[in-house]
């Protein structure tokens, strides 16, 4: 049959085709409202991504989470195919049973160069699990002797920054941004563990090849494309390539791309069997070529603004409580006249002394649960069979395999039946519960700030000793005041990762 003859059939017959086309359309539509209809949820979400999308594109997904699930429920619709939950037990189930993955929502989001996986954005979970393998004793520090003495130096950059520029007297005051200050911090720590190179920021107090700047614009960036539903043009052959950042580039995300490979590949070319940092350990587990330098790039994505957050967090919560300020410091000032700990300017508090300290340690989890850095809701599929989900009290939820299903982590961390009617409020002493079991039930769901079982965080180690060393330091040295109460920082949330800029403080040394 000749092409014009099937013109000409197509458009005799176009109103039945027509017809015939909306009412699959709808008939599709249909099937999938179906197919999850027995979760609660607002109306609308079974027909449409608009709520869910919307939610992102204001920048405020873990509000719509939140509101979800304090209206529907532990287990809420919020997409055609997707669910979120603030169950514990569901989020531990949907972590550790076999058959579970990474929804696409991993490439599309944490993809770092185009087309090639990393080990957040690896969804074969075959794949994921051996590279998890090969990587994890390089980032628990088994392996990696230098991590403690590379986060004491920038701790130790960051006291002396301050001192130098940003101690205030009763005759001048000298504001600092602690927000940046702190992400100097950690992007210094990071580059440092993850390829024993630290940018350099705290020494030079600027964020140098505007690398913050640009991780800034590249996540606001692809939180759009995320909420219009186009974050897969990333990923096109081709297109994907020139949207995306290059080490060709002159400034930005593509230079800090180019400052790592180059390390890498200078490692690569001369490799040096002492070396006993993060690097080695993965090559020596068989990382290699274009695989190491994404493992590597990926830290940097994956380990700053995670924990610039908490930092950020814990700190302004701190600060907003003069009570927990002092009670901190008295347990600083007795670890510090007890003589455990090396004098101002000889040493850092070390990483198994700081986990010793009951109130510090209580502060820290407070932090976390009142203020969870991360708050994306991290979905994962439904295996293909479909699962039986158990809620606490026993009752079963069935979700059909492909399903998507994320946790809804602020409300997860503030229920009121776990931690009490004031679980809105910031109160460290919460965490010398009485009751055993409440206390680890407490902690369980605490942990969970990390995430958990295969997919678990594999820096959790590396932010600990970040948080610890920084906590302890900081008010050993100085004491803190908001410069400006009424609204101490700008706040946005893309990728559920708070963008924490302008937070100026006023600090002053201590007698
Ligand atoms: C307070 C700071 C941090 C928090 C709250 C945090 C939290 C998380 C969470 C919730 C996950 C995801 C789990 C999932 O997909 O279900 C994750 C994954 C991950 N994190 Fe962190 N993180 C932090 C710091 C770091 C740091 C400093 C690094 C790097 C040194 C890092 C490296 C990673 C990596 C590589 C993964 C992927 C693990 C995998 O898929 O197997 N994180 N993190």
């Amino acid at each position: 049959m000749k092409l014009e003859e099937i013109l000409e059939i197509l458009t005799e017959h176009r109103w039945p085709l027509v017809g015939a086309v909306v009412a699959i359309y709808f008939i599709h539509k249909v099937v999938v409202y179906w197919r999850l209809s027995h979760i609660p949820g607002p109306w609308l979400v079974g027909w449409s991504e608009f709520p869910h999308s919307r939610s992102m594109f204001v920048e405020k997904a873990y509000e719509f989470y939140t509101d979800v699930n304090r209206k529907y429920g532990p287990i809420a619709r919020i997409g055609p195919n997707a669910v979120v939950s603030s169950s514990p037990e569901v989020w531990i189930h949907v972590n550790t049973k076999p058959g579970y993955k990474k929804t696409d929502w991993y490439f599309n989001a944490v993809r770092v160069e185009h087309r090639r996986d990393n080990i957040f954005s690896q969804t074969d979970t075959e794949l994921h699990d051996k590279r998890r393998k090969q990587i994890a004793p390089g980032y628990s520090g088994r392996e990696n002797l230098e991590l403690e003495v590379d986060i004491d130096k920038r701790v130790q950059e960051f006291l002396n920054l301050i001192n130098r520029k940003y101690v205030s007297t009763d005759t001048e005051c000298r504001p600092m941004d602690l927000a940046k200050k702190i992400q100097y911090f950690t992007m210094d720590v990071i580059s440092a563990v993850a390829f024993g190179k630290p940018f350099g920021m705290l020494i030079e107090d600027r964020d140098i090849g505007d690398f913050i700047k640009s991780s800034e614009e590249g996540l606001t960036i692809g939180n759009l494309f995320m909420s219009f539903g186009l974050a897969w043009l990333t990923q096109a052959p081709g297109l994907g390539k020139l949207l995306g950042p290059k080490p060709t580039d002159k400034t930005g995300f593509g230079a800090m791309m180019r400052a790592c490979f180059e390390v890498v590949g200078d490692r690569i070319a001369n490799p040096d069997e002492n070396r006993h940092d993060m690097m080695a350990s993965f090559i020596r587990h068989g990382v290699l070529g274009d695989d190491l330098k994404t493992e590597v790039l990926e830290q940097l994505v994956a380990g700053s603004d995670t924990t610039a957050g908490a930092i950020r967090g814990i700190l302004l919560y701190i600060l907003a409580h003069p009570r927990v300020q002092a009670k901190l410091q008295k347990e600083i000032d007795e670890t510090v006249r007890s003589g455990r700990v090396a004098a101002v300017g000889e040493g850092i508090i070390s990483q198994n002394l700081a986990k010793s300290l009951p109130y510090m340690q209580a502060v820290i989890r407070e932090g976390l649960r009142i203020w969870p850095p991360v708050l994306n809701y991290l979905p994962k599929d439904v295996p293909k069979g479909g699962d039986t989900l158990t809620l606490a009290g026993g009752k079963k939820v069935w979700l059909p395999g492909g399903t998507n299903i994320g946790v809804s982590t602020l409300v997860m961390h503030h229920d009121k039946e776990l931690y009490g009617e004031d679980a809105d409020m910031f109160r460290p002493e919460r965490w010398f519960e009485k009751d055993q079991g409440k206390l680890a039930a407490m902690t369980r769901v605490n942990d969970l700030t990390f995430g958990h079982g295969k997919w678990q965080c594999l820096g959790k180690n590396v932010a600990q000793m970040e948080i610890n060393k920084c906590l302890f330091e900081l008010f050993r040295s100085f004491d803190w005041a908001l410069a400006r109460p009424f609204k101490p920082w700008e706040i946005h949330n893309t990728f559920g990762l708070f963008l924490i800029n302008d937070m100026p403080v006023q600090i002053t040394a201590r007698e």
